[in-house]
């Protein structure tokens, strides 16, 4: 299992199986294994764009929450890493397919899109900064866990393999990991696992696990 933190280990324990659901979805076996149909592949990816839009605003919005400057200075990070580094592992594999950055924004989005991303800036809104961070965090550890499981697979998708499978990317989690700890420890305290708020965390993160599932589930089925 990888090691992004405290909160991490115990939020992924707490998701029991949707956790396992989500990093050992067939969308991600047939990935791995290079099986995946390649339509499968460019319906997720442009999904997957549309996304990540979303989600470098819900970093944003950790900004906006935040009262801790290294905190802030983190979540600026990390919207600039997913509008600057993620977005155009999309753009370049879908160009090689004919479909253009154009293309890809006007993606009209899938319902499954739609509930996970509008739910996690919903909770953002109406909740705190550690609820924002609960729910934000299956998205980037997950991934985590999952290229670092299937990095150096080879196959037609070797390159989305790599690069969550890779040091920056990697890096990245370790950060996320890091910083979700301390944003806990900041305005809770160290023994926060045992106060009643960490079950409700523990919920947004297996609701955002969830919707992961159903966004692999969406890819597909290219609905
Ligand atoms: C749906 C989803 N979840 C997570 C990630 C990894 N940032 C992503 N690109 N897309």
């Amino acid at each position: 299992m990888a090691d992004y933190g405290r909160a991490f280990a115990l939020w992924r324990q707490a998701a029991g199986a949707d956790w396992d659901r989500y990093v050992g979805h067939d969308f991600v076996r047939q990935l791995a294994a290079g099986t995946l149909p390649r339509d499968s592949f460019l319906y997720y990816l442009r999904q997957d764009y549309v996304f990540l839009l979303h989600f470098a605003r819900a970093w944003a919005l950790v900004m906006a929450k935040s009262n801790r400057l290294p905190e802030m200075r983190a979540a600026a990070g990390i919207a600039q890493a997913l509008l600057e580094e993620e977005m155009p592992l999309h753009v370049g594999i879908c160009a090689r397919e004919g479909i253009t950055s154009d293309m890809l924004a006007q993606t009209p989005e899938s319902p499954a899109n739609m509930a996970y991303t509008r739910y996690v800036l919903a909770t953002g809104q109406s909740g705190d900064v550690l609820d924002l961070l609960a729910a934000l965090a299956p998205c980037v550890l997950g991934y985590g866990e999952i290229g670092r499981r299937h990095a150096g697979s080879g196959g037609p998708y070797a390159k989305w393999t790599a690069t969550y499978g890779g040091e920056d990317y990697q890096r990245l989690c370790q950060e996320v990991g890091q910083l979700i700890d301390a944003a806990l420890e900041a305005r809770l305290g160290p023994d926060w696992p045992s106060l009643p708020r960490a079950s409700s965390l523990a919920q947004q993160f297996a609701q955002a696990t969830q919707l992961e599932v159903a966004f692999w589930q969406m890819g597909l089925d290219r609905t």
